[in-house]
């Protein structure tokens, strides 16, 4: 049985930490850019005497927890097929998790809700603090408001459409790991004081420029962008170029001017996703 799944790209510009001891109410609020490039996972599955899965991080863990809802056993072959890169901040283990268990749910015949599947993918996510709100906005297009934290289905999030042409220009510098910052308390602390103000100022002024405007603001509140990071967005300003960090990985975003970005590396430019998840093919 094989099924594989497109699932976007997810940029994070600021957001607030919310955990809390019920899943469904845990994960996180912000505002994000889904992607035209994201992941595609292909999972081969096969009836086994004991349950295998050949892969590692929020995808392991999220189809672990699917089938440990099923009577069968089975052996679950994975395959990624990055169209970003992984750790920089394009919420690529979300997209992992919830690959993961859609692909594994078609292939097996499971059938679930898409909020029931994305459910099981966030909080594969959450426990290994690689994504919060990762998830539950990948499940659409655009730009993605996330105003009340928690599961899909439990989570509020509204979008805001933007022209088909508008597009995001990405220099990916190095990684980091998601959960190394989101363990840091003092930290977390100074990432929420900051994101709430951005959340609040953003739907005073929903727009894909001032979302840009109040993700730099946030970087240079929060300081965790390494010293390389901050002086190209430093540079940035003065050819008034209007960039950030996406959090939470060592690229650099911007919707305008990929000529000047390019001066500091090589740029991958890529749409906003018009379609969240997609079923690529199933075979029985
Ligand atoms: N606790 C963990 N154990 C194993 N793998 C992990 C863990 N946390 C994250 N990963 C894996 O590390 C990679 C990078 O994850 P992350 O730092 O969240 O970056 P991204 O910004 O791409 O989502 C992913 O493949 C993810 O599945
Ligand atoms: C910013 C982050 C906590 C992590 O994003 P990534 O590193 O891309 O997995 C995200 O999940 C969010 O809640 O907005």
């Amino acid at each position: 049985m094989y099924c594989s799944v497109w699932i976007p790209g997810h940029i994070s510009g600021f957001f607030e930490v919310c955990i809390d001891d019920c899943i469904d109410r845990s994960g996180s609020t912000g505002v994000g850019i889904n992607l035209d490039k994201g992941l595609v996972v292909e999972v081969d599955v096969s009836r086994s005497s004991e349950t295998t899965v050949d892969c590692d991080g929020a995808g392991r863990l999220a189809i672990l927890k699917l089938l440990s809802e099923v009577d069968e056993e089975y052996d679950v072959n994975v395959c990624y097929e990055y169209e970003l890169p992984v750790g920089m901040g394009f919420g690529m283990s979300g997209a992992e998790a919830l690959g993961g268990v859609l692909a594994v749910s078609k292939a097996i015949g499971y059938p679930k809700t898409v909020n029931q599947l994305a459910r099981i993918a966030h909080e594969a996510e959450v426990e290994l603090m690689s994504g919060l709100g990762d998830v539950g906005a990948q499940l659409y297009r655009g730009v993605t408001v996330n105003t009340k934290p928690g599961a899909p289905g439990k989570n509020e999030v509204d979008s805001i459409l933007v022209s088909r042409d508008r597009k995001v220009h990405l220099l990916t510098l190095d990684k980091i790991e998601t959960c190394s910052v989101l363990s840091d308390e003092k930290l977390v602390e100074k990432i929420n004081r900051s994101g709430n103000d951005k959340i609040s100022r953003f739907l005073e002024k929903p727009t894909l420029d001032n979302m840009v405007k109040l993700s730099r603001e946030f970087t240079n509140e929060i300081e965790i962008a390494p010293e390389e990071t901050m002086e190209i967005l430093n540079d940035l300003d003065t050819y008034g170029v209007n960039a950030s960090m996406a959090m939470i990985g060592q690229t650099i975003f911007s919707i305008e001017s990929p000529d000047i970005l390019s001066r500091f590396g090589e740029v991958i430019t890529t749409g906003i996703a018009d379609r969240g998840p997609i079923i690529i093919e199933l075979k029985k």
